[in-house]
């Protein structure tokens, strides 16, 4: 990454040859040529990290080289060497694409400051490639996972979402993936080098969630002792998220609105608009028609984000996803380690409702991982909420029933539910329900089960 790969086009040969000379003793690779047409027969076999080209040359000028080498090469730095006084025909080399120009006669040391400055950009070049690319990879489409009909045919909505330019809505209850559509949206669009800036309305009080989003000027308010920019701002060229958008407030909708209408901002404490070119994508847990309907969001901006509607299923309602979604955190979380999980662990995940979704699907996979230390995973290292989820054994339970019958309705629901868990293995159920098996024998027998 030290070294770099330098290339001089210079007719003069005294200058050619010591410029070359200095290079080389300051621990460059370096190519020299006379004629720009050689160097151009080089250039298109051999990557230059820095072309230094004189301006005025034989056959070809350096203004005429200079397009030639950006497509021939187009990630080379060109550095443009100029005689003294024609510092406009170098500024017309920068507009064309030449990093920098320096001025003749220039010493040695002047010189190695421009290539040491090359290579600063070039090693933040990189770090930006490789977290561009660690993104790329972390986001693409196979990221999302799940075998449902219903995942296939969302990813191949989202494949042409990403490509438009358009604000997305995406609707679905806590931890079904939400963010992670917004991340694979914005990844996937021709935006995707540019900032994808994260806002939680939901966590943002009513004070400040204005100037977090459009920003204010110095003096603004009591406190605002510097210019801030908003995240809209931050985000010009790229994506927003608004998270929780349902959570707004309505005065500050009225703004968004006219964000989303004319793509300007204003920032707090200016009247002056700002132009900003911004793809939202917001995201809600409730149901913004209806809350339009009572009053609670403005009607306005509900059609206006409401363009491109994401519904994300909740996990139970998709439950062919659970055991590949499973399997995969299993395996993130693995540490390298193989797990075997038992059929009946399978069933109760299925057969659980999720509440907290993905996520709190996700946060099993990871306590099962740092639990299960044999790596074997049974339904008896799962949560009991798993297996006996509290709450729906009363609901069907009515007021005038004797209480013994409520009891007895609620044994044959415990056993039933650890039957089907344990894969009807009776052993296994006993062991479910902490119960001798045979006295879960005679109850199954008693209830006929
Ligand atoms: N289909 C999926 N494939 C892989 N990981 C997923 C999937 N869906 C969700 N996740 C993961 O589950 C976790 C919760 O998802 P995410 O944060 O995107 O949900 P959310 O709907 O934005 O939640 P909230 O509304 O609470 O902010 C994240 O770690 C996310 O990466």
């Amino acid at each position: 990454m030290n070294k770099l790969d330098i290339c001089i086009i210079e007719d003069e040969e005294i200058l050619r040859i010591s410029l070359k000379d200095d290079l080389k003793d300051a621990g460059y690779s370096v190519d020299d040529f006379e004629n720009p047409l050689q160097a151009l027969d080089v250039v298109k076999k051999k990557t230059y990290d820095v072309i230094i080209s004189d301006i005025r040359l034989p056959v070809l000028s350096g203004l005429e080289l200079l397009p030639k080498l950006r497509e021939l090469s187009p990630n080379s730095f060109v550095i443009i060497m100029t005689a003294y006084g024609s510092v406009e025909t170098a500024v017309e080399a920068m507009k064309k694409g030449a990093y920098d120009y320096i001025t003749k006669p220039f010493d040695k040391e002047e010189m190695l400051l421009l290539l040491n400055r090359v290579k600063e950009l070039k090693s933040l070049r990189i770090e930006n490639k490789e977290y561009q690319n660690y993104f790329e990879d972390k986001y693409n489409f196979d990221a999302f996972i799940g075998e449902s009909d219903y995942v296939k045919e969302l990813k191949e909505t989202l494949k042409i979402i990403s490509e438009t330019n358009s604000t997305v809505l995406i609707i679905g209850e806590t931890g079904t993936g939400k963010e992670l559509i917004a991340n694979l949206i914005h990844y996937n669009s021709p935006r995707k080098n540019k900032p994808l800036i994260k806002v939680s309305c939901g966590i943002l009080s009513k004070e400040v969630i204005e100037s977090e989003l459009f920003g204010h000027e110095k003096g603004a308010f009591t406190g605002a002792d510097k210019l801030r920019l908003g995240r809209f701002e931050k985000a010009d060229q790229g994506t927003i998220y608004l998270d929780d958008i349902d959570d707004v407030p309505l005065d500050i909708q009225v703004k968004l609105l006219r964000v989303l209408q004319e793509q300007e901002i204003e920032r707090v404490g200016s009247s002056e608009p700002i132009k900003i070119d911004v793809r939202v994508i917001a995201s809600t847990k409730a149901d913004l028609n209806e809350l339009s309907k009572s009053g609670k969001f403005r009607e306005d901006l509900y059609y206006r984000l409401n363009i491109l509607p994401v519904y994300l299923k909740p996990l139970r309602e998709r439950k062919e996803d659970i055991v590949p979604l499973f399997n995969h955190f299993l395996h993130q979380y693995s540490n390298g380690k193989q797990y075997e999980v038992d059929e009946a662990v399978y069933r109760i995940l299925e057969n659980y409702n999720w509440p907290g979704n993905v996520r709190e699907l996700k946060n099993i996979a990871e306590r099962l991982s740092i639990l299960c230390r044999d790596c074997k995973i049974t339904a008896a290292k799962l949560p009991r909420e798993l297996s006996f989820p509290s709450g729906d054994i009363y609901l069907d339970s009515d007021k005038n029933k004797p209480f013994t019958e409520i009891v007895e309705e609620l044994e044959i629901k415990l056993i039933k539910n650890a039957l089907v868990s344990a894969g009807y293995n009776k052993a296994k159920a006993a062991e479910l329900l902490n119960l001798p098996p045979s006295t879960l024998k005679s109850k199954i027998e008693k209830y006929g089960l």
